[in-house]
């Protein structure tokens, strides 16, 4: 199955409560009847068996006024697109069109191009640098999907002929290292690892220098998700920072802050305090398969302008790919 198949299939959830939201809307409108289409001519076949086929029921339309606009708005916030997302894309869907009688499908496609032109300056993956090893910190909450993000991108690159290493610097939970270790050997890349407890910033470092001596490409380096406190956490990624820059000043090439999308508005809160803690450069969001407040993706790319450089949409290697701003407007909103 093609990821955009995957993508329109296990977006339902969003994309129900977005239709279903937008039907309601069109039918709430009082003088909506649905108009029966005018009957058409009877062909030859009609003429001589009598059966010419019916035309399906024109849709109900609704003119597009402020209490719809109000309603479109709501609708949207709902829909975790946010506040100010909302009304931005609803004041651009009004533009040129007050007044104008508007189905629900036609409401879906201008949604769909409203929502793509916000997300098309974020679509971008994951740039490769020429540099070796390319140095991807990946960060986020626990449980965000980081493990299997990396995994999931260690095999792609993998399967690209690019020669990965992944380190797992969660040393504080035994559970994520063996994950990593799993997914590492399903990818056929080696994982470094340290003993429970100790400093993920060694263990960085170790892991440099082998990616260094072997000519690796990539190297992943995992980090975990929580500590005792957030100053404690900032200090762990800073020292991890510090340490592979005594190797190469230029990295961490890329810092992936990985975010779940159930976690709905407060994945916005979340890019917040990590971009206090650590240069983020890009975003991955996981899980759009599981949860209606896939928009929140939407307001994530308003807000803060960052690149997206992929989205998982479940949990096996190939359900995570590249971020395509007109595939995901137009999945969301189940066109
Ligand atoms: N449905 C779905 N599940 C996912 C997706 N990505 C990750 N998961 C699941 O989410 C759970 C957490 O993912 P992890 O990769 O372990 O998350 P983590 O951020 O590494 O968290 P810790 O290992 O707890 O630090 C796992 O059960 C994954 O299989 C996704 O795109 N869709």
């Amino acid at each position: 199955m093609s990821f955009l198949s995957k993508l329109r299939d296990r977006l339902t959830r969003s994309s129900t409560k977005i239709g279903e939201g937008l039907d309601g809307i069109v039918d709430a409108a009082p003088e909506v009847v649905p108009q029966p289409a005018p009957a058409p001519s009877p062909g030859l076949v009609g003429r001589l068996f009598g059966t010419a086929p019916a035309a399906p029921p024109e849709e109900p339309r609704r003119a597009l006024d402020d209490a719809m606009l109000e309603e479109l708005e709501d609708m949207l916030v709902q829909a975790d697109l946010g506040v100010d997302t909302a009304l931005r894309v609803t004041a651009n869907i009004a533009e040129g069109r007050m007044g104008r009688r508007v189905s629900s499908t036609e409401l879906r496609q201008l949604l769909a191009g409203e929502i793509a032109r916000i997300m098309a300056p974020v679509a971008r993956p994951l740039p490769i640098y020429p540099k070796k090893p390319q140095v991807v910190l990946v960060v986020g909450v626990n449980g965000a999907g980081k493990t299997t993000t990396i995994g999931k991108l260690a095999s792609q690159f993998r399967a690209a002929g690019k020669s990965v290493m992944i380190a797992a610097g969660d040393t504080f939970r035994a559970a994520a290292v063996e994950q990593l270790q799993i997914w590492g050997q399903r990818a056929g890349v080696p994982v470094m690892v340290a003993a429970q407890g100790s400093d993920p910033a060694s263990l960085a470092f170790d892991a440099m220098t082998r990616a260094e001596a072997e000519g690796a490409d990539l190297l992943m380096i995992d980090t975990a998700g929580r500590l005792q406190n957030r100053a404690d956490l900032m200090e762990e990624l800073a020292k991890i920072v510090r340490v592979i820059r005594k190797k190469d000043p230029t990295a961490p090439h890329n810092t992936l802050l990985v975010l779940d999308a159930t976690t709905g508005q407060n994945a916005l809160n979340q890019v917040e305090t990590f971009r206090q803690l650590a240069d983020v450069s890009g975003l991955v969001m996981t899980k759009l398969d599981g949860t209606a407040r896939g928009g929140v993706l939407v307001a994530l790319a308003d807000r803060f302008g960052l690149p997206i450089h992929a989205i998982g949409v479940g949990e096996q290697i190939d359900d995570l790919d590249a971020f395509d701003a007109n595939d995901f407007a137009r999945a969301l909103v189940g066109l």
